[in-house]
């Protein structure tokens, strides 16, 4: 819990710009609807259970731009969903008690990495929805977990949990205008739901890419931890879509969110909903805008919480410059980093932020630059970046390898052919400049 705190407090007091404030870096493209207009319009008859009264709609108007509204609508509703079944895990892993269950206990993969019942469940419960909405029993999902822990002959209280967690976010789902089953899912219809999303990618035709908790290590710790979910077709990102629960609208929330948890042995939670504490961003490739809405427990009040657009920061300057990174050292080398920050001139402490929410951080300018740099060997998973390449683009900012190369999505589940690190910048000025204290200093790492 230490570093998180630190990380969180030195974030909430780095300076932002105002909320609200259009910069006329670019011209407007795409368009949320600020009214809500019928949705069956562009999602199909049936495809979706409610119109006009949950009717938010994605129009991206880019001249040029395949319209992907409908795929857009339904991955902002399912992450939506997504991100209250993870809130509900998150509260009862902090506050274990009796009535905790299997869903209060976090288990240890092959690797030893942290999974929960909030990971299977949200690739369950994406699955499923997916498939619904698409009326696509065989759609093509990339995604993190597997069913075999929950298959195995000990796994059976834990499936329980899973099941019930699926079960008690997808009754919710027509609040967010999706359909939920006619009855409850069963253990055997969870599992394959979760077996659905073993498809491996690659160059050709389109999947879904989820990793159902990026950050599972900050999720357990009641930290920062992103839903993230991305449309790839011929290996190009189109649309990324990112819950972010416990990353407010406003980076100057995240005080209260830091208090909160403190105090949670002491205090009753806030009720669902009634506490704006998370954020839900999305974009598609080509609109040249990225767009950030609260998280809602309940879609059809959608219409008076207008999206807003995201920017990238225009701070160009590496003295006024904050870069962030994995929390974990041994997810990327915290001293590689510590040099090129010195190197090029940043003087602002390192924010250590877990999960994609890293992303999210440049997108809407509360941060400049991210850097991974993981240790020889690792190879990095195109769900741990897809959904946030694609919001950092279309925000205004630059994402590449330490190469300077675009990463590539269209080589199955690893970014094959990765050099070195990946690095995010809001500009291409502030990104030059690291990619050259790579190379400057790289030959004398010990990466
Ligand atoms: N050794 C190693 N090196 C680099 N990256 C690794 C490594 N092991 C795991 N992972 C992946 O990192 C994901 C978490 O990244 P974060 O940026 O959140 O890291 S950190 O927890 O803040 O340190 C994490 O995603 P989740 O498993 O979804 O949490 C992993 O996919
Ligand atoms: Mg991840
Ligand atoms: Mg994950
Ligand atoms: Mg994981």
């Amino acid at each position: 819990m230490g570093s998180l705190r630190v990380a969180g407090l030195a974030w909430a007091a780095a300076a932002s710009p105002e909320w609200g404030v259009r910069r006329s870096r670019r011209c407007c493209r795409g368009v949320p609807l600020a009214r809500p207009r019928a949705a069956a319009a562009s999602l199909g008859a049936g495809q979706l259970r409610v119109g006009t009264e949950h009717g938010w709609l994605w129009d991206c108007r880019s001249g040029g731009a395949r319209d992907y509204a409908r795929e857009m609508e339904v991955a902002v509703r399912i992450v939506q969903v997504a991100c209250t079944l993870c809130q509900r895990v998150q509260d009862s892993l902090l506050r274990p008690g009796p009535d905790a269950g299997g869903g209060g206990r976090v288990h240890a993969k092959l690797d030893r990495s942290p999974v929960t019942v909030a990971d299977w469940g949200v690739q369950a419960t994406v699955s499923w929805l997916l498939s619904s909405s698409f009326h696509d029993e065989n759609i093509s999902i990339v995604a993190e977990e597997d069913d075999e822990t929950l298959s195995s002959s000990d796994g059976a209280t834990l499936l329980e949990s899973v099941v019930e967690a699926v079960n008690g976010c997808l009754v919710e789902a027509p609040n967010y205008g999706l359909r939920s089953p006619e009855k409850d899912l069963g253990a055997h219809d969870v599992i394959q739901a979760i077996r659905k999303c073993s498809s491996t990618g690659g160059p050709k035709g389109r999947f879904w890419v989820l990793d159902p908790v990026d950050g599972t290590l900050g999720f357990v710790r009641g930290d920062q931890y992103a839903i993230a979910l991305a449309l790839i077709e011929d290996g190009e990102v189109i649309l990324g879509v990112l819950g972010c629960p416990n990353y407010p609208m406003k980076k100057e929330w995240l005080n209260y969110h830091q208090k909160y948890y403190r105090l949670m042995s002491k205090v009753a939670p806030p009720p669902l909903g009634s506490w704006n504490k998370g954020c839900v961003m999305y974009a598609q490739k080509g609109c040249g805008q990225a767009w950030m809405q609260p998280l809602v427990h309940d879609f059809g009040k959608l219409n008076w919480h207008h999206p807003r657009e995201i920017q990238v920061s225009s701070i160009s300057d590496p003295i006024s410059a904050t870069f962030c990174e994995p929390v974990e050292k041994a997810n990327s080398s915290h001293s590689f980093t510590a040099g090129l920050a010195q190197s090029v001139g940043l003087r602002n402490q390192p924010l250590r932020v877990y999960s994609m929410v890293k992303y999210a951080a440049i997108a809407r300018g509360d941060a400049e630059i991210f850097m991974k740099f993981a240790r020889a060997g690792y190879k990095e998973k195109i769900w741990d970046h897809a959904a946030g390449v694609v919001i950092i683009k279309e925000a205004g900012g630059v994402v590449t390898d330490a190469g300077g190369h675009p990463l590539d999505f269209s080589r199955g589940v690893y970014l094959e052919g990765l050099d070195r690190g990946i690095i995010a910048c809001s500009g291409a000025l502030l990104h030059r400049r690291i990619l050259d204290a790579v190379d400057a200093s790289w030959n004398s790492s010990t990466l």
